[in-house]
């Protein structure tokens, strides 16, 4: 396998700046490709390739190419480099490198040694499967047996997952568009296709014409979970850009109204671009300025969706980055939102009516306790009706959590 220069540079460069800028990954890979429109699919490919495989592995490669604390630029190339010598002993398929280029940005580094550390480093867990040791704890203490496996599982590429909505096509049809030995149905998820192959997806005239959304297929069954029927009057509470929205909008047929509301006005707007793209005409946004917006609705939805603010932790195949920029402290911060979001915003909901309380964390904390401690507290006008998690190991869906509550 050849290196090019001009490919690891770049990897270089989004690494400093998802590490030392503090930007996100997906965002910053993404300006990367738009603003090289001359690089062909491989390069493309090697780039986005390597460097969420290296946020992904962060710990390890650290600990194999000798770099404790990554700040200077020789560091970045260090870890480009001592990645290029372990990617095929880590994710195999790839052509073992004997040695690096011998350019100057890799002085220094010796491939021996770094494989032998990289042999050392899979003797401890939190290195092994790159986990900050604060999330290790905290996944081992909440967890418990199950950890290790979805540790491991939390490490692997997340598949790409289609949701086809139903209010524009059905699944035969984007199977025939797309190719039938492309994608394959996910059993006990109706609208989802999975992906057999990457795909640049948003340049697809089916994706335009908002024929599919992506949607991993455990996010997939919280619509459902909300128990919906035409006509009701439906509020998802924490809609961000509207992935769970668009779904309750398909599963109405666009009848009744969704009014889908956030914090963040910029999330709202792309809810809404979605909204049009997909045909939905039942829906309607409202940016939460204050209490008062919550309150004046109270008592007026048959079903609440609470899509909470969260760790992230159920998601992390396709953010690696959060692991590295997650701390303690707003864990902490967190969960206290999730229960006034939970206090507050059930009051939106009549007698009668449904709540559906959703993470996309694999912790306990901020979902099965979050739920029993609010049940508790309103013994006498809540009902807890079910519970269902889904797992990255055992289903090989992103970890959500969902709760189905009625009030009484
Ligand atoms: C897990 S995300 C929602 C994802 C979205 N439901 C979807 O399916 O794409 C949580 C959302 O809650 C919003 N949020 C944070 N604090 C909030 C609050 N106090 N009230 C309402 N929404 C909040 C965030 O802006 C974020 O968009």
């Amino acid at each position: 396998m050849k290196l090019y220069k001009g490919l690891v540079a770049a990897t270089v460069e989004a690494l400093q700046d998802i590490f030392v800028k503090n930007r996100q990954a997906d965002r910053v890979v993404e300006q990367l490709l738009k603003s090289n429109k001359k690089w062909g699919a491989r390069d493309r490919a090697f780039i986005a390739e390597n460097v969420y495989e290296i946020v992904r592995w962060w710990r390890l490669v650290k600990y194999a190419a000798h770099v404790e604390k990554a700040t200077e630029s020789e560091d970045f190339w260090h870890l480009a480099g001592a990645w290029q010598l372990i990617k095929p002993l880590q994710l195999g398929g790839h052509e073992v490198l004997e040695s690096l280029p011998e350019w100057p940005e890799f002085e220094g580094l010796n491939p021996q040694s770094v494989r032998e550390r990289y042999q050392e480093g899979l003797k401890t867990r939190r290195i092994a499967q790159s986990m900050p040791d604060w999330i290790d704890q905290i996944g081992e203490s909440e967890v418990g047996e199950e950890w290790a496996a979805e540790l491991a599982a939390l490490n692997k590429t997340a598949p790409v997952v289609l949701r086809v909505n139903s209010l524009k096509t059905d699944i035969a049809t984007v199977r025939e568009q797309l190719g039938f030995d492309i994608t394959e149905t996910v059993s006990g998820v109706p609208e989802a296709l999975l992906l057999k192959k990457r795909m640049n997806i948003s340049g697809l005239d089916s994706f335009k014409n908002g024929f599919f959304e992506v949607q991993d297929a455990g996010s997939q069954l919280i619509g459902p979970y909300l128990d919906v029927h035409a006509g009701m009057s439906v509020i998802d509470a924490c809609a961000g850009a509207g992935g769970k929205s668009l779904h309750l909008a398909a599963l109405l047929g666009n009848t009744g109204s969704i009014l889908s509301m956030d914090i963040e006005h910029h999330k709202l707007q792309e809810l809404e671009r979605r909204a049009s793209r997909n045909g939905v005409t039942n829906l309607t946004t409202m940016l939460i300025s204050s209490e008062k917006t919550i309150a004046h609705l109270s008592g007026t939805a048959d079903r609440l969706l609470l899509d909470v603010p969260c760790s992230g932790l159920g998601v992390l195949r396709r953010n690696p980055d959060s692991k590295w920029k997650l701390k303690p402290e707003f864990l902490d911060k967190i969960r206290k939102v999730q229960a006034d979001i939970l206090e507050n915003y059930s009051k939106m909901v009549k007698k009668g009516g449904k709540m559906v309380y959703a993470t996309c964390s694999i912790l306990p904390s901020e979902s099965e306790e979050q739920v029993r401690a609010f049940t508790k507290r309103h013994k006498a006008d809540w009902q807890f009706v079910s519970e269902h998690r889904t797992s990255p190991a055992r289903d090989g869906f992103d970890g959500f959590y969902m709760a189905l509550l009625e009030r009484k």
